[in-house]
């Protein structure tokens, strides 16, 4: 095992020692510029993985930039590649999802209020942290790289503190500061939700959604760290463009390791660092990244049981296109057509390009505009439809790092009004007997079951239907979904799949069909 906590052979582009320090030629290719200053006083070169990373940090705190959208093409440009690449998404991503655990210790090391800090030192001193405690980088190397970045980045006075406090961070094990943040906490949820680096209010949320949706509150501490816990990749072979077969055999030809998936047959899973986007069926979009639960929802509305005519499909919020990809090849396959439509224009193009190898005449339009209007511009037009809402992203929380910090709960109150308006449009673009199919990448239970049953009792039109019956019979043969107790009453016929109970995202599904 390497120093930077990666169990891997040796390779070419590793220029880390077995300390997690740079070696000579990537730290070469560092930022810092040499001052004129005399040999003694000069700055020591900071490692450029952890350049990046703290800069990825300062774009996600200062301008509100997506921590995954900044680092890929940060690291591209910087040259940063293998595992130094590796070391820097670990440091930069896992600091921003433990951040809040982070603070809890480092608010008891620091002499001030955390809030009185510098950004910069904070950001700081949370990179520290994260390769103290949360990488398996020697206390001596996490310290005096980090400190060399401080002095770099902030200035050598911050360097000094940033020194004293990583030393205090350090002298306690991981565990110690854990058993420390929950005898410490006023209660047992602001506990857990520090020691698991959750906001108060989403942790509460989701001991409710797992309670509400038939689980044990017990389950939240497993959640909490699943969230924290990098997501494998997962590809979706979409029907009739490329069987898992035809990527299995491309996989084998560019020594990318797949595995089957654990529930979508369509699902196959990447081992370890191997790179998507070389597959041609990737590249060409015959199949795609997406998480196994989003292929599960879209499958379980493509398969639900329908009366008479089954030849339009609607995706009524498509952008950027994942479902909408999956639910064209399966209408390709079925002799159906997909309108797929999207409000933001750009995410309207990207639903095109992700819709680019389906065949001629199945995808019937793209469409741009708002999914509010599509029930009264075309009553009873479609024979499925689905409503993948905007939403909190509860659900997705481990993909999405900083995400969790930047959601307040008066977020739910305008999503959820949306999601009530865009179901409503959807129950009046569908015919009746066909079936609309409500998702969404939140288990939050005001975005889920309350929107559903808030609609359904404004209408009398249109019921529930057995999602998880729906979802049982598209898993490959022999898979056992556990979806929690049904509590007897119409929410038991809904889904929702959990990250730590399904290692899916936490996708919502309520399947309703239009009565008249
Ligand atoms: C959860 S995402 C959909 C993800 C997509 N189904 C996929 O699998 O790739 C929700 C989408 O709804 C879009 N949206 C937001 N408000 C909308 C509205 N009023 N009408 C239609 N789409 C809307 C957002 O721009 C976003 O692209």
């Amino acid at each position: 095992m390497s120093a930077d906590g990666r169990e891997r052979g040796p390779r070419r582009d590793d220029h880390r020692d077995s300390k997690g320090r740079q070696r000579g030629g990537a730290r070469a290719r560092g930022e810092t510029q040499r001052s004129a200053q005399a040999p003694g006083e000069r700055r020591r070169r900071t490692d450029p993985a952890r350049t990046a990373a703290y800069d990825v940090l300062r774009q996600v705190d200062g301008s509100d930039a997506y921590a995954n959208l900044v680092l890929p093409p940060l690291l591209r440009e910087r040259r940063i590649a293998g595992r130094d690449a590796a070391f820097a998404t670990e440091l930069a991503y896992g600091t921003l999802r433990l951040r809040g655990r982070y603070d809890a210790i480092l608010a008891r090391c620091v002499s001030r209020p955390l809030d009185q800090l510098d950004p910069e030192v904070l950001d700081v001193l949370r990179l520290g942290a994260h390769q103290v405690l949360g990488m398996r980088v020697p206390a001596h190397a996490a310290v005096s790289e980090t400190v060399a970045l401080a002095r770099d980045r902030v200035g050598a006075g911050p360097a000094q503190m940033v020194n004293a406090v990583l030393r205090a961070v350090g002298r306690t094990p991981l565990d110690g500061w854990l058993a420390t943040l929950t005898d410490e906490a006023p209660d047992a949820v602001t506990g857990l939700a520090t020691v698991g680096s959750h906001p108060v209010w989403i942790t509460r949320a989701l001991r409710e959604a797992l309670v509400g949706h038939g689980r044990s509150p017990d389950e939240i501490a497993d959640l909490l760290d699943a969230d924290n816990t990098a997501p494998r990749v997962t590809l979706v072979a979409r029907p009739g463009l490329a069987g898992p077969d035809v990527l299995q055999q491309q996989a084998e030809d560019t020594d990318v390791r797949l595995e089957p998936g654990h529930w979508a047959p369509t699902a196959l899973v990447l081992a370890g660092g191997s790179d998507p986007a070389g597959l041609a069926a990737v590249a060409d979009a015959r199949a795609g990244v997406q998480d196994e639960g989003s292929q599960l929802v879209t499958l379980a509305l493509a398969g639900a049981p329908l009366d008479g005519a089954d030849a339009r499909w609607l995706d009524l919020c498509a952008g950027p296109g994942g479902k909408a990809a999956l639910l064209a090849a399966l209408a390709g396959e079925r002799g159906a057509s997909l309108v797929a439509n999207e409000l933001q224009p750009h995410r309207a193009r990207l639903v095109e390009r992700a819709l680019r190898a389906v065949p001629e005449g199945v995808v019937e339009r793209v469409r741009t505009g708002d999914g509010r209007e599509v029930g009264a511009d075309e009553p009873a037009a479609y024979d499925r439809v689905l409503v993948d809402a905007p939403c909190t992203g509860l659900g997705a929380l481990r993909r999405r790092p900083e995400s969790r910090w930047r959601r307040t709960p008066a977020d739910l109150g305008t999503l959820s009004a949306l999601q009530r308006e865009l179901l409503g449009s959807a129950l009046d673009a569908v015919r009746p007997g066909g079936v609309v199919a409500y998702v969404t990448c939140s288990p939050h239970l005001a975005e889920t079951r309350l929107v559903v049953d808030d609609v359904l009792r404004r209408r009398d039109d249109a019921e529930r239907m057995d999602a998880r019956a729906a979802v049982r019979a598209v898993l490959v043969p022999g898979a056992d979904l556990d979806l929690g107790a049904a509590d007897g009453g119409a929410h038991g016929l809904d889904v929702q799949l959990w990250p730590h109970a399904h290692g899916t995202d936490a996708m919502h599904l309520t399947l309703l069909r239009r009565t008249r």
